[in-house]
């Protein structure tokens, strides 16, 4: 057993190679595509919507089987065809490049695996089993895909631009501390949401500090913190 660290990588323009052309393929090259990587897909064939993405530029598609070379220059590879052995003969090539591969027959013969990914703008959420089952990766996802709908695209870009703010406003680090998390509370995410994303910063803050000195006199009276899994910070 594998135990993974989990990271967010900077992949945008950078060369992926996905080998395989099936639903699996696909589906890397969709979550590759979403953080803007330079997608190449080698397979002798292609699912209808890979076949689209090519035609439309949007991903290279080399019509053949994969090679040790499809790996020069690439900042990550995915063996994801439907052969065991092509798959781990790629993988080994991968591993000698210094190239980073998951393979998808076998989880455990690749130097990482796939999450299962929602998006909310700036906040993403990546679920992993580390390999024992990722139908539960995926149920998990859908479940916060429930309780964390789009409305929290918006509202990070906000917290973005609040936290920008703060740090450029508040020079004292207990001060700037005890308001980003007034700022992550309930009462300031509703707010963020309300206010919109075009809202002036000077006004961000003073809301801020409003909710902040709420707070505060909440904290006075000995009523629980918001949120409340803050207690334990205070
Ligand atoms: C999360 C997700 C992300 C993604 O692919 O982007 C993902 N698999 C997903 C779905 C899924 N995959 C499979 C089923 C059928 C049910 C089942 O078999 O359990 C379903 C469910 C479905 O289709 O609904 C079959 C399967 N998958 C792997 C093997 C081989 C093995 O176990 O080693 C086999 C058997 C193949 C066979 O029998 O031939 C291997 C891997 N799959 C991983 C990721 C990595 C481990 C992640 C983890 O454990 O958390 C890892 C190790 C490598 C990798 O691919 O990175 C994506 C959900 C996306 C979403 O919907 O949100
Ligand atoms: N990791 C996962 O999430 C996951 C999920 C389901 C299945 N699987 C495994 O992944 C494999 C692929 O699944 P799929 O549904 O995409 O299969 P698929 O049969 O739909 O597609 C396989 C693709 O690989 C291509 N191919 C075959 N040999 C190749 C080679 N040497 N080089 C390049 N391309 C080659 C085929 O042309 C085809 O496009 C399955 O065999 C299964 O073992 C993994």
């Amino acid at each position: 057993m594998t135990r993974y660290y989990p990271v967010m990588l900077r992949i945008e323009g950078k060369r992926c190679v996905v080998f395989g052309g099936g639903a699996v393929a696909e589906r890397k090259a969709a979550g590759l595509l979403e953080a803007g990587a330079a997608v190449t897909v080698v397979s002798p064939t292609l699912t209808p919507l890979l076949e689209t993405w090519a035609a439309d530029g949007k991903i290279a598609a080399d019509r053949r089987l994969g090679a040790a070379d499809d790996l020069d220059g690439a900042a990550l590879a995915f063996a994801a065809t439907d052969r065991p052995e092509a798959n781990r003969r790629l993988a080994e090539e991968a591993r000698l490049r210094g190239v980073p591969v998951s393979v998808a027959d076998d989880g455990e013969a690749g130097d990482f695996v796939a999450p299962a990914v929602v998006r909310r703008g700036d906040l993403v959420f990546a679920v992993s089993a580390s390999g024992a089952g990722p139908a539960l990766a995926a149920r998990l996802a859908g479940e916060l895909a429930e309780r964390y709908g789009p409305e929290y695209g918006p509202l990070a870009a906000a917290l973005r631009r609040v936290r920008a703010e703060v740090r450029a406003a508040v020079p004292d680090a207990a001060d700037r501390r005890r308001l980003l998390r007034t700022a992550v509370g309930d009462a300031a995410l509703a707010e963020w949401r309300r206010l919109g994303p075009d809202a002036a910063g000077a006004v961000l803050l003073a809301r801020l500090r409003a909710l902040a000195e709420e707070e505060e006199g909440r904290r006075g009276r000995g009523e629980p913190p918001d949120p409340p899994g803050f207690a334990h910070f205070s």
